[in-house]
């Protein structure tokens, strides 16, 4: 982030200098018609008939000036006072070059391998949250091949140079030399207020989001008061996730706006941060809708358990170690506070009708290690205190943190929680109606109609069953049409057993 910020500032300063030679070629030119009008008055006809010529001479060399090319050399490594590693900050060797690498990130999505009949296959370093880092193969020029970009109209030439004869280092910063490699870009020298001030930036921030788009996320778990990390491959994307799709795109519109809405952050003078609400039932996919997040905008996720967390410090410490672009799920928070039913109610009672197994068997577990004692030491820290350090912290430190609350009781939420402006969004997920049970279908069986899907559409119209209940009937047989009527059997039985305990309590006295 340092380093971010600080290479971010030394590119202004270049952006800075270079504006500045711009303007002293325009000062030029308003100097040469000021003395165009100056020799219109002080001037005989025949001294400004000559001067006349000799502009014309010179404005004809201009043009041929005005087609010149400008070109802006991004050497692989800067010199040793540019680097914004000198601080001390950041990863990686002293003095790379991050446009560099920026720049070669990004041609490698518009070389075309079909046109160019030399290529290079490199790879680069992609530093992850936790200072590990992947390779990342990339197709890149060989030493003197160039290619052309066109962006908003202008065509950007880009030519890869080596003043070290090819024997560089695309084995990278590792692979020893590399220092004389440089990435040259010229354009027409009338886009160059272009080229600085939109093309350069586009091309940092399109580096940034493809990186992003190929690290391996993680899931961290507080253990011990630390975050421990590992890989996560949660399989959940929006496209797989059942649930209401006016419901699924909302979520989606509004991660997307987050996304897009620094400055907007930035001029109101809010933390960029959003917070989420998941309620609902066990087993309508909280989790997954969690995971779907996590995947879609590519962040890490935090997993806070926070029955292992005793006092505000260790609280803050895991809240400061976070990363941005990440998100912080507190999972059942209705059940995470002292000052709310610390002890959670009973397995029997928590446990909903269709008797959800994980659901009880997480509560069992929790019950455990009540009795266990682990929940025996006094517990400090409270709801507000949670919520205080999130608005307190997170807009003091980091950007793009999203937090995610579930529950699946939103009625025994403490109100600080449910205060307007507290969670951005409440998103509930619901029983699986017709569209879920369709996503679901296709998700499992490939398959967009049957001819039992009326018979089941019927029967999801008055039987409440879960997503994750629909599914495991449809994992039960490969072959659809078995899974099928397994599935409508168990909507039918779950309809008797509706009317069933309606006509009890019909016929109670
Ligand atoms: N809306 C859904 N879309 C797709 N799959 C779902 C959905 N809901 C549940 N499932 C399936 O059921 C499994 C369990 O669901 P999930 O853990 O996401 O539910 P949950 O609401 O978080 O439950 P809990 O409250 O018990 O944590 C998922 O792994 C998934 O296979």
């Amino acid at each position: 982030m340092a380093a971010a910020s600080s290479s971010s500032s030394e590119g202004a300063k270049v952006l800075d200098a270079y504006k500045n030679a711009l303007a002293t070629a325009a000062s030029v030119s308003a100097y040469a018609m000021l003395a165009r009008g100056m020799a219109r008055e002080l001037l005989p006809d025949e001294l400004r008939a000559a001067v006349r010529w000799g502009a014309s001479f010179v404005r004809s060399r201009l043009g041929a000036r005005e087609k010149e090319r400008h070109t802006i050399i991004i050497r692989r490594t800067m010199e040793k006072n540019l680097s914004p590693y000198d601080h001390g900050h950041g990863h990686g060797p002293s003095n790379q070059n991050n446009l560099f690498d920026a720049a070669r990130t990004y041609l490698a999505t518009k070389i075309n391998p079909r046109t160019m009949p030399r290529l290079c296959l490199s790879h680069s370093r992609a530093v992850e949250h936790d200072g590990s880092t992947t390779l990342r193969l990339l197709l890149a020029m060989e030493e003197g091949g160039s290619t052309t970009d066109d962006f908003e109209g202008v065509e950007f030439h880009w030519t890869y140079m080596d003043a070290g004869g090819g024997d560089n280092g695309n084995l990278g910063r590792g692979g020893g030399g590399g220092g004389s490699e440089s990435l040259e870009l010229s354009f027409d020298a009338e886009h160059a207020e272009t080229a600085l001030e939109k093309y350069v930036p586009f091309i940092m921030s399109t580096a940034e989001e493809l990186s992003r788009q190929d690290r391996a996320l993680k899931i961290f778990l507080n253990e011990g008061g630390m975050w421990q990390g590992i890989n996560h491959h949660h399989p959940a994307s929006f496209d797989t996730l059942a649930m209401d799709p006016a419901l699924k795109q909302a979520v989606l519109d509004d991660l997307d706006r987050f996304l897009k809405r620094k400055d907007y952050y930035q001029r109101i003078g809010k933390a960029w941060k959003r917070g989420y609400l998941l309620f609902g039932p066990p087993g309508t996919g909280k989790s997954s809708l969690v995971a779907a997040m996590a995947n879609h905008l590519r962040f890490n996720l935090y997993d806070l358990d926070l029955s292992g967390v005793y006092d505000n410090s260790t609280l803050q410490r895991l809240l400061i170690d976070m990363s941005n672009k990440s998100i912080l799920v507190i999972e059942d928070i209705d059940c995470s506070f002292d000052t709310m039913s610390r002890e959670g109610p009973k397995a029997t009672d928590t446990a909903d009708a269709d008797g959800d197994n994980s659901f009880r068997e997480r509560y069992e577990y929790r019950d455990r290690e009540y009795h266990r004692g682990s929940y025996h030491q006094e517990r400090k820290i409270t709801l507000s205190g949670l919520l205080n350090f999130i608005d307190g912290l997170w807009s003091t430190s980091g950007e793009e943190r999203i937090i995610i609350f579930t529950t699946n009781y939103k009625d025994r939420l403490d109100p600080a929680l449910l205060r307007p402006g507290r969670m951005d969004m409440h998103v509930y997920m619901g029983y699986c109606g017709w569209d879920a049970f369709k996503t679901l279908v296709r998700n499992y069986h490939l398959l967009d109609d049957h001819r039992m899907f009326p018979e089941i559409q019927e029967l999801l119209a008055v039987v409440e069953v879960t997503p994750a209940e629909v599914s495991e009937m449809l994992l039960r047989s490969e072959d659809v049409d078995v899974a099928l009527q397994v599935l409508a059997e168990f909507l039918k039985e779950r309809r008797g057993e509706t009317k069933e305990s309606k006509h009890k309590h019909d016929v109670a006295p």
